[in-house]
C-alpha cells in the first residue's frame, strides 16, 4: 500500500538578487516519517524550513503540504494555514512570558476559534504528553530550558496537524535533554502519522531520524 506524501517540496530555490539563500532542493516526507535536514552553516536549512512553514516565498519551485500548495497562498492564507495545520518549533521556545503553560499551549487553538475551556482541556492533554503537567499554571520565568522547549513542543503538537517542522529544536539544550526532545518529536510523529522535518547540526539527532537530507548535496534533490 502506498504511504501518503504529506510534504512535497519540488526544486525550491530562494535567491535575493545575486545571493543564493537556498539552492534548488526537493524533499518528500511521508506520513509518520522523520527527516533530518543537515548541512554546514549558511547552507539554507532555516531558509528551507521557512519555505515549508510558508514564512518565506520560494523564488522558484513549489511547496505542497497535505495537498495544499502553500507557496501559492496569499500571506494571510499562509498564516492561517500555518496556525491550523503546521506544528512549528524553533531553537528558542518563544513562549509568552505573561501566560501560563496551559495558556501558551492553548493560544493557537483560541486563535483558530476553539472555545477557551475546550482549548485549555486540550492543552492539558499535550502538556501531559511531553511530561510538563506540573507547569500548567506556571509562567515561563520559572521553567528550565528543557521544560520551556517541552511546553513549546506541546503547543506545536496540540495543533494536531499532519506536519511538524522544527528548526534546531535542541540547539540550546544539554545532551540528555536534546536526545529526550528529539525522541519525543520522532516518536510522536510515528504514533500520530505526522510528517516531521528537523533541521539540526547534531549528528546523533540526525541519526535518530528515518532519513537525512544533506543540503551540501541539495542540487541532487535527494530524499
Ligand atoms: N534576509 C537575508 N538576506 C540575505 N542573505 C540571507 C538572508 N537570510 C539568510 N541569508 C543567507 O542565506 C544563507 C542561508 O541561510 P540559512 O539561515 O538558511 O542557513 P542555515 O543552514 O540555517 O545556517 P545555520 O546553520 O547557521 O543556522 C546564508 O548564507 C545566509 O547568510
Amino acid at each position: 500500500m502506498e504511504v501518503p506524501v504529506v510534504i512535497d517540496a519540488v526544486d525550491v530555490f530562494v535567491g535575493l538578487g545575486s545571493v543564493t539563500l537556498l539552492r534548488p532542493t526537493s524533499l518528500r516526507v511521508e506520513d509518520g516519517e522523520a527527516v533530518a535536514v543537515v548541512g554546514p552553516s549558511g547552507s539554507g536549512k532555516t531558509t528551507l524550513l521557512r519555505c515549508l512553514m510558508g514564512m518565506t516565498t520560494p523564488t522558484s519551485g513549489r511547496v505542497r503540504i497535505d495537498g495544499t500548495t502553500v507557496s501559492s497562498l496569499s500571506v494571510a492564507d499562509r498564516a492561517r494555514f500555518r496556525r491550523e495545520h503546521l506544528g512549528v518549533v524553533f531553537q528558542d521556545p518563544e513562549l509568552l512570558d505573561e501566560l501560563t503553560a496551559a495558556e501558551n499551549v492553548a493560544l493557537p487553538l483560541l486563535f483558530s476559534g476553539r472555545a477557551r475551556r475546550d482549548a485549555l482541556a486540550h492543552s492539558d492533554v499535550y502538556l501531559d504528553r511531553v511530561g510538563t503537567s506540573h507547569l500548567r499554571g506556571l509562567r515561563p520565568a520559572t521553567y528550565s530550558r528543557g521544560e520551556a522547549q517541552r511546553v513549546a513542543i506541546a503547543r506545536a503538537l496540540a495543533i494536531q496537524g499532519r506536519t511538524l517542522v522544527a528548526d534546531e529544536p535542541t540547539a540550546s539544550l544539554d545532551r540528555d535533554n536534546a536526545v529526550a526532545i528529539a525522541r519525543l518529536l520522532i516518536d510522536h510523529g510515528r504514533r500520530e502519522n505526522t510528517a516531521t522535518v528537523i533541521a539540526t547540526h547534531d549528528i546523533e539527532l540526525a541519526g535518530m531520524c528515518d532519513r537525512v537530507l544533506d543540503l551540501r548535496h541539495a542540487d541532487a534533490a535527494v530524499a
